[in-house]
């Protein structure tokens, strides 16, 4: 169970424990946890205090996918997918306005006198003479966009609703006069996400994959403003319809002095992290200690597992030993959450972090050389790979063996490389095997878990596929990044492995 494996020091939101058995949602960290009210069967979901959390179970096909039969029971909480709804403004009112009471000049006026009656009545007119009456403001649209300053989805969590404000209405007292100005437009309600957040219609309708700086969307169109009417007695609409056709005439045209309803929408927000390199293995291997020790990240270590539960993102400079060349070595590192023996069905939260390594290009595993089965833990985390799905399997990867500062691991190092090595087939990944598997990005829409029975697990007869059936690693280093013991070489693989990957998608 994953509540056993969560310390006490974690923050609030670790409290929620959900499961989705039986659709059933049942809490065990009873001192901490919202209680749910009640379930929504149609919408799988259940209303908490602030939280709607969504027990989506997967779509499965066969053996040995996940079904919901098989699909571990364990606490969902989706860090890195949230629902939310947004509302564009209304537009503002327009106004019923009359013209004021208007003596025509008399001949006997003086000349200075009809002209100052003429400024009086200089109402905004269109090219053609028509009058121009004043409107209601634009409601605000809602856009979301791609903000490099974000790093998670967990603010919506808190809060899921946006609204976007009001247009203006027109400040008329009922008397069309030439001040009138039109209704405030309302500012655009701009709503920044992360780096390579895709955005869904809540129905699944795929809407945008904000994956670059700068990338938006816009998701709901603010109200049109209301246009304003002119009250005429009948026996004076005719003069003024030579002047515009803005004259009401009866009750009904009123309804068209009110300014236009936002759209209110349910979207789906899932961050899929943009980073060349993921780093991955057990929980407690030391992938963020890495992280750490190789870029500027400062992600939180501890010795207990399942510290990481965000994906975090460090920046790898260049190798100086490129010279100029250098910044073509430079790549982005996701430390992403530990991983353990039943990720692929949901257990340790492992599905939604396993979704994370689809932009990634290249792997690498971390493996704690201490531990008591090494190679044993190496080869749970490819086969949770291979069971989620097993193009990550075809990916370039290199192999970390941490820890090396203590003298166990020392001591077997040479003889875990040579075990590591051998493992899997004796060839680097060919240009067929990564067009599809180096992808580093995703196609617009695709359900994670679409590629889960490619033809990744099984081969060109029909049969399952195993470890051994894959690439070896590009390369297999010890290392203590703790005690900076072999960072260099390690970094020195990876950013090898970094240049290969990118002369194979170059001559792709
Ligand atoms: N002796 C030694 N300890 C290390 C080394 N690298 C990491 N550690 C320790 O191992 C523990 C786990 O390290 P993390 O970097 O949090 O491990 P992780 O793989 O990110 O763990 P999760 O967040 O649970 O996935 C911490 O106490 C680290 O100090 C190393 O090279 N040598």
């Amino acid at each position: 169970m994953l509540s056993a494996a969560f310390p006490q020091t974690t923050s609030s939101h670790l409290s929620l424990n959900l499961r989705n058995d039986s659709l059933a949602c049942v809490s065990s960290f009873s001192s901490h946890c919202l209680l749910p009210k009640r379930f929504d069967r149609r919408r799988r979901s259940y209303k908490l205090q602030q939280w709607t959390l969504n027990c989506r179970l997967a779509r499965v096909k066969e053996p040995p996918s996940p079904n919901p039969d098989t699909l571990i029971k364990e606490p969902h909480k989706y860090f890195d997918q949230v629902i939310v709804k947004v509302r564009s403004g209304d537009g503002g009112h327009g106004a019923v306005l009359s013209m004021p009471n208007q003596s025509t000049p008399s001949k006997s006026q003086g000349k200075h006198e009809k002209e100052k009656m003429r400024k009086k009545s200089s109402y905004k007119r269109d090219f053609d003479g028509s009058l121009l009456l004043p409107m209601g403001g634009h409601g605000g649209d809602v856009v979301i966009y791609a903000d490099e300053g974000k790093e998670s989805l967990l603010e919506f969590h808190k809060k899921s609703r946006h609204n976007a404000k009001r247009g203006g209405n027109v400040a008329a007292m009922g008397v069309l006069t030439s001040q009138l100005q039109n209704g405030l437009d309302a500012p655009t309600l701009r709503i920044p996400v992360p780096l390579g957040t895709v955005v869904k219609r809540k129905r699944g309708n795929f809407l945008a994959d904000l994956a670059r700086p700068g990338d938006e969307i816009l998701v709901a169109r603010g109200g049109q403003g209301g246009i304003s009417l002119i009250e005429m007695p009948e026996h004076r609409r005719k003069r003024v319809m030579a002047l515009t056709t803005n004259v009401m005439r009866d009750e009904n045209d009123k309804v068209l002095v009110f300014g236009q309803q936002g759209e209110e929408v349910s979207l789906e927000l899932i961050l899929r992290v943009v980073a060349d390199v993921g780093l991955i293995g057990l929980p407690n291997a030391g992938k963020s200690t890495l992280l750490a020790a190789t870029t500027l990240a400062k992600p939180d270590i501890a010795d207990y597992p399942f510290t990481t539960l965000m994906p975090n993102l460090g920046r790898l400079d260049g190798d100086p030993s490129l010279g100029a060349g250098k910044y073509f070595s430079e790549a982005t590192l996701a430390d992403l959450p530990g991983l353990i023996e039943g990720a692929h069905l949901g257990k340790g939260l492992g599905r939604n972090f396993l979704r994370h390594l689809r932009r990634t290009r290249l792997l690498v595993h971390v493996v704690d050389a201490a531990a008591e089965n090494p190679v044993g833990d190496y080869r749970t985390v490819r086969e949770e790979l291979r069971m989620y799905n097993p193009e990550y399997l075809e990916r370039p990867y290199i192999v970390v063996l941490n820890k090396i500062d203590i003298p166990e691991a020392r001591d077997r190092l040479q003889s875990l490389i040579q075990a590591i090595s051998r493992i899997g087939r004796d060839e680097t990944p060919s240009q067929s095997d990564t067009s599809s598997g180096y992808a580093i990005e995703a196609l617009p829409g695709e359900d994670d878990h679409a590629n889960v029975f490619s033809s990744g697990i099984s081969d060109a007869d029909g049969n399952i596929k195993e470890i051994e059936d894959y690439p070896r690693p590009f390369a297999v280093v010890g290392a203590s990044v703790l005690k900076d013991i072999g960072t260099e070489e390690m970094l020195a693989e990876i950013r090898a492995a970094l240049r290969e990957c990118r002369d194979i998608n170059t001559t792709d």
